[in-house]
């Protein structure tokens, strides 16, 4: 299948339906009164998270997504039904974005969770909300308010514990493959790696962690050198992420110069991203004899200025792996529950919250008594009905 990670969407909630002016006629009862009903609320458009899906790419086909209005209310006290909500299903870990604010709406992280990304509008009133001791024929009703339509961008973020960061031929793929049954490419060329894996490590019986393998990063990259650097987005969600280092490059770089512009990139994609707990991981230590192979260690680490985690291992030979994949356990599990943020929860101000309060608009009724035309309830612009 393929993997698509984003898509731009519009979505359209129902339009609430419109309040109805209308008076009671019947048989003996010539002038009853007002008996307009009020509309239906509109439907309203949301995302739902469903782990059956792994790739946003259907939205890439259809981008027009719309809710059903509320119709008109009716004479007779008639209410106008409620427009059906529509519920989009979405694989979990999509983040919905405003395109015009860029807000987020919401994380969509469990099965089942859903989020509203555009209100239905609130329906209107009939006038026999507007009867009182002094009007006993209102001839007011108020219309339905627009359901809301935004833009958003979908967004799929994959949801790993680990995140490997890393030069294209540092080992990342090969790492992948050495601690989990992953099997991404891998081969001796750079960007072998196209689109993110992800690998389940279980270093213990009953205990395993999630790890993503993504395509490699090279200077320039928030500039869109290689493959750009729209891939951190997945490294989001991570709780630590492994900066792997190809101690030996075949192409003579220097592995100095290649970390700092790993970080270079991870600050400019986002601080925020930066500022996860990072570890620096040498690879391919199985090039080199061990004596040299610690100076150059310590050289580029004290070159880097770096005074976090260091940990050396062959993912080719997997020396060194098992090792570290039981230190990412249980840092992992040292770490607290991470508060699930529950979509919907967020501060997204949707356009007609406050609609009811005080800002409805009142539409007199130009009311002509004689009228009495027989015309289709149906008809989606009435709003005065007779009935007899
Ligand atoms: N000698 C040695 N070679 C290694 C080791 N790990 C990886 N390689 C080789 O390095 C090359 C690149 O490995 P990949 O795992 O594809 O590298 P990558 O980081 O995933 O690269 P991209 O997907 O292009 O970003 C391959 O030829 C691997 O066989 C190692 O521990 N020792
Ligand atoms: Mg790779």
């Amino acid at each position: 299948m393929k993997f698509v990670d984003e898509a731009k969407i519009k979505v359209e909630a129902g339009d609430g339906g419109s309040g109805c002016v209308s008076f009671r006629r019947e048989k003996y009862v010539p002038d009853g009164g007002p008996d307009g009903g009020d509309g239906g609320d509109g439907g309203s458009v949301y995302l739902q998270a469903n782990e059956n899906l792994n790739t946003l790419i259907d939205y890439r086909f259809t981008r027009f997504h719309a809710a059903e209005r509320g119709t008109n209310g009716r004479g007779r006290d008639c209410t106008g039904a409620a427009g059906k909500d529509l519920i989009l299903q979405v694989p979990v870990g999509t983040r919905a974005v405003d395109i015009e604010t860029e807000e987020s709406l919401g994380d969509l992280t469990a099965h089942g969770q859903k989020l509203m990304v555009a209100k239905g509008g609130y329906h209107g009133l009939g006038n026999t909300r507007f009867k009182s001791s002094t009007n006993r024929a209102p001839r007011q009703k108020t219309l339905g308010t627009p359901g809301e339509v935004r833009e958003i961008k979908l967004e799929l973020l994959l949801l790993a514990d680990v995140g490997l960061l890393g030069m294209p031929n540092a080992g990342k793929s090969t790492f992948i493959r050495s601690v989990s049954r992953a099997t991404p490419k891998v081969a001796d060329y750079p960007f072998t790696t196209l689109v993110p894996n992800l690998g389940v490590v279980s270093p213990r019986p009953g205990q395993s962690f999630v790890i993503a393998d993504i395509p490699g990063l090279i200077e320039g990259a928030a500039d869109g050198a290689g493959l750009g650097i729209r891939f951190l987005k997945h490294l989001e969600r991570c709780r630590v992420l492994l900066h792997i280092i190809d101690i030996e490059p075949v192409d003579g770089s220097d592995p100095v110069e290649s970390a700092r512009a790993i970080v270079g990139e991870l600050e400019k994609y986002s601080p925020k991203l930066a500022a996860k707990p990072r570890w620096l991981v040498f690879n391919k230590t199985d090039l080199m004899l061990e004596e040299e192979l610690k100076e150059k260690i310590d050289h580029i680490v004290s070159e880097l200025e770096w005074d976090g985690d260091v940990y050396t291992m062959s993912a080719y030979n997997r020396e060194g792996t098992q090792e570290l994949a039981i230190k990412m356990l249980d840092f992992i599990e040292s770490l607290p529950e991470e508060a699930e943020q529950q979509a919907g929860e967020e501060d997204v101000e949707f356009k007609w919250d406050n609609y009811h309060q005080g800002q409805e608009e009142v539409v007199n009724e130009d009311f002509d008594d004689d009228w009495d035309d027989d015309f289709d309830d149906d008809d989606y612009d009435v709003e005065v009905i007779y009935q007899r």
